[in-house]
C-alpha cells in the first residue's frame, strides 16, 4: 500500500555507513528529515550509551553521508525542548541559554546542535534543528506519561505523579502531533539549499533552530484530570517528590520565530488533543471490561 504511494521503508541503524551509502547511491535526496534518536529523559540513567550511539555517533554518520552526497541534501532534524535544561526565563526563546542540560538525553541533543553547526560551517549543509516540546497524540510513545497513564488508568493500576520542589506541580508545554507535523513540513519547504564545501562552496547555507511548542503549559495533575474525564475512570494516584532523574520543573515555548519564518501556528489544545488520543487508544488497544479482560471496541 505504501509502495503505491511511492513510500519505501528500509530498516537499519543510522550508524550503518553501508546502508546509508547504498540509499544515497540509489536516490538523489534533496531533503533529509532526521527523527531517529534514543528518546526519553529518564531512561538515560538506565542506558546512557544508547543515547551516545544514536544521538551523537548516529548523527555524525548521517551528516558524513550527507556532506559527501551529490547533490547535498538540506537536513531538518529533531532537537528537543530539553536543551533549555535549567533555564528559568520564560517563555523559552531560541536565544536563551542552553548550556545547563539536566539529563544526558538533553546533553546529546545539545551536542547535536553544535555538531550540525560544524557541518553547516565547514561543509555548507543546510541545517534546521527543531526543538519539539513534549509531543503527544495517536501512535505516540508508550513510555511517555500521557500514554502510560492512560494504560494504567484503564487497567486499574496506580500512576505515579511527580511533584516539583516545595510541592509545586510540574508543567509541560504539551504539543499535539499534527501541529508538530505541520512545523516539520514547513521547515522542509523553507529549508534552502546546501551550498557545498571548500572551493566548491557557493555562499553560506542556512543554519536555523526553531521551537515547536504549544505556548500553553499545563500541569501534570491537570493532564491526569483530562484523561480521567475522557476515560470516565478515576486514577489511582501516587504523588511523589520528583526524583533527581533528569526531569525539569516546567517547559514553555516562545514560538514567535517559527510563527514568523515558518507560518507555524499550533491549533490543538490539550483537552482536544487528548480526546483524539483516547479515541485512538481505545480503538487500537480496546478497553478493559472491568474484569481484567481486554475488549476490542
Ligand atoms: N516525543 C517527544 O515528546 C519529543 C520531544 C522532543 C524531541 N523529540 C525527538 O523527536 C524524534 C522522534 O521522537 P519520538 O517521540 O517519535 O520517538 P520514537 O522513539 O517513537 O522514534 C524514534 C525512532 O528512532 C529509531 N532509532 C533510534 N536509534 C536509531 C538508530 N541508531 N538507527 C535507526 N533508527 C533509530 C527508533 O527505533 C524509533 O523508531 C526523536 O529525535 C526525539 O528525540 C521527541
Ligand atoms: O520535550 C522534550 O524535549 C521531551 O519531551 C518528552 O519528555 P517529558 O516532557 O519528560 O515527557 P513525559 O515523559 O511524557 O513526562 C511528562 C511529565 O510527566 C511527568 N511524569 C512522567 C512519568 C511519570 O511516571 N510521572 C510523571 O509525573 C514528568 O515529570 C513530566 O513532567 C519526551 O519524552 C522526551 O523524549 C523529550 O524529547
Amino acid at each position: 500500500m505504501l509502495r503505491s504511494k511511492n513510500i519505501f521503508i528500509v530498516e537499519g541503524d543510522i550508524n550503518d555507513r553501508r546502508i546509508l551509502a547504498k540509499l544515497f547511491e540509489i536516490v538523489k535526496f534533496t531533503h533529509v528529515m532526521h527523527l531517529a534518536a534514543q528518546a526519553g529523559v529518564r531512561y538515560a540513567m538506565e542506558n546512557p550509551n544508547s543515547y551516545v550511539h544514536s544521538n551523537i555517533a548516529g548523527l555524525v554518520t548521517l551528516l558524513e553521508q550527507c556532506k559527501s552526497a551529490d547533490p547535498q541534501p538540506a537536513i531538518v532534524w529533531a532537537s528537543s525542548s530539553s536543551v533549555y535544561g535549567l533555564n528559568d526565563k520564560v517563555p523559552f526563546s531560541e536565544s536563551d541559554r542552553t548550556d545547563r542540560p539536566a539529563s544526558l538525553y538533553a546533553a546529546t541533543k545539545k551536542a547535536g546542535e553544535e555538531i550540525t553547526h560544524t557541518y553547516n560551517h565547514i561543509y555548507g549543509l543546510s541545517i534546521t534543528g527543531l526543538r519539539f516540546f513534549t509531543v503527544y497524540g495517536p501512535w505516540g510513545r508508550p513510555d511517555m506519561a500521557y500514554f502510560s497513564f492512560t494504560r494504567n488508568i484503564l487497567q486499574g493500576k496506580p500512576i505515579t505523579v511527580f511533584r516539583g520542589k516545595n510541592g509545586v506541580d510540574l508543567a509541560r508545554d504539551f504539543t499535539y502531533i499534527d501541529d508538530i507535523v505541520k512545523g516539520c513540513v514547513a521547515s522542509l519547504d523553507t529549508a534552502g539549499k546546501s551550498t557545498g564545501s571548500g572551493g566548491k562552496k557557493k555562499g553560506r547555507a542556512p543554519y536555523r533552530i526553531y521551537n515547536l511548542g504549544n505556548t500553553s503549559p499545563v500541569t501534570v495533575p491537570v493532564l491526569v484530570g483530562i484523561l480521567e474525564k475522557n476515560l470516565k475512570i478515576k486514577a489511582k494516584k501516587n504523588v511523589v517528590d520528583m526524583p533527581g532523574n533528569g526531569d525539569v520543573p516546567f517547559t514553555h515555548a516562545n514560538i514567535s520565530l517559527a510563527q514568523r519564518e515558518l507560518g507555524y501556528k499550533p491549533t490543538t489544545d490539550l483537552p482536544t488533543g487528548l480526546r483524539k488520543f483516547v479515541k485512538w487508544y481505545l480503538s487500537y488497544y480496546g478497553y478493559n471490561d472491568g474484569k481484567g479482560n481486554s475488549v476490542n471496541s
